[in-house]
């Protein structure tokens, strides 16, 4: 599908560690004069906000929004409250086709602080009421520059919130020094390869890092490759068969190797690979780590669709339906993952 046709509402999931600037980074964002500045009309945008306690306060920081605001509190939406949120969303839309609310443009989930991201992107992508009118953006992860290094050794929300983000922002470079910075630069790297990495002060993003992501969603040759991110990657070499002992124990140390409890790697094949063997290698990934995977993406030259890369992604043990783009953008069509 591509932006022409695609007339669904972006959503774009915001979390990060309790205190990482979420809240400050939405709240720009949503502010017009933030947009003035860029020379551009604000998208209208509704927030759902979600709060651990019983009584959210958060939305009461965000500021001036034209934009419609949901609260989900009392838990975290993704456990406690998580049959929440597909109804919130529902509301929503209603209200907005009814004209009850402003047609808003696209929609942010501000997670809290302790949220792992894992669950709600089962919810968001499962779910076939959400997915007809809605698609899931990208996943925008804030992590203190000052505190994230700890955060990430103490608290596994911390590591999971990294791993599962499109884009990273490094919030309060302001008060963090060169080296703090540089090291957490580099552990961010490791854990998660595919993510550009912002520095970001006082919620001063760049839009560009937050909006039209399109990370579940590449539609361009161009875009699968930044989406991608195969550089970034530790390689391991893989031969054929695809079933193999060797890919589902697959664990290559993490560029930093300092996180033994998440790693990524990435697979490449030199030669066209034969459907079925891809299909039964992923099943008995499905099969057998499922529990362990995070996050899988791949692009895959096919055997039975020589010339067109087939597009495929997980989260955990969901996976969807493949995309197949229109054409290689490059000589190199291997197989990567
Ligand atoms: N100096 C500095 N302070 C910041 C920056 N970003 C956020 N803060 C401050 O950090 C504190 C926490 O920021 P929030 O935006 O509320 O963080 P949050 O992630 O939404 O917090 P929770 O909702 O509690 O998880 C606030 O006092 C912000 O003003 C920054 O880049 N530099």
């Amino acid at each position: 599908m591509t932006d022409a046709v695609d007339v669904r509402i972006p959503i774009t999931l915001l979390t990060g560690f309790l205190g990482s600037g979420k809240t400050t980074v939405l709240n720009n964002l949503l502010k017009p004069s933030f947009w003035e500045r860029l020379l551009h009309a604000p998208p209208l945008t509704a927030v759902i906000m979600n709060e651990f306690g019983s009584i959210g306060l958060d939305h009461q920081l965000v500021g001036d929004t034209q934009g419609p605001m949901a609260l989900l509190n009392g838990g975290c939406v993704c456990c406690e409250i998580q049959g929440s949120l597909v109804p919130t969303l529902k509301n929503l839309w209603m209200g907005r086709r009814d004209g009850k609310i402003p047609p808003y443009e696209r929609i942010i989930i501000e997670t809290t602080g302790i949220a792992d991201p894992t669950p709600i992107l089962e919810t968001l992508l499962r779910s076939e009421w959400v997915a007809k009118r809605h698609y899931l953006d990208g996943v925008v992860t804030t992590v203190d520059a000052v505190f994230g290094n700890g955060q990430l050794d103490q608290h596994f929300e911390a590591l999971r919130q990294v791993a599962g983000a499109d884009r990273l922002l490094l919030t309060k470079t302001d008060l963090a020094d060169a080296t703090t910075i540089q090291q957490l630069e580099s552990r961010l790297a490791s854990l998660n390869p595919s993510a550009p990495i912002s520095h970001v002060q006082h919620g001063n993003v760049n839009p560009d890092n937050i909006f039209k992501l399109r990370a579940y969603h590449p539609s361009e040759p161009v875009k699968a490759k930044q989406w991608l991110a195969a550089d970034n990657f530790r390689v391991i070499t893989a031969s054929l068969p695809l079933k193999q002992p060797s890919i589902l124990n697959a664990s290559a140390p993490s560029h930093g190797g300092t996180d033994r409890r998440i790693r990524s790697f990435s697979l490449t094949f030199d030669h066209p690979l034969p459907w079925a063997g891809v299909s039964e290698a992923l099943d008995t990934l499905v099969e057998f780590c499922s529990h362990r995977l995070l996050r899988m993406k791949a692009i895959i030259n096919v055997q039975e669709y020589l010339g067109r890369p087939i597009v495929l992604h997980a989260v955990q043990h969901l996976f969807y339906p493949s995309v197949e783009l229109p054409a290689w953008q490059t000589a190199s069509k291997r197989f990567t993952c």
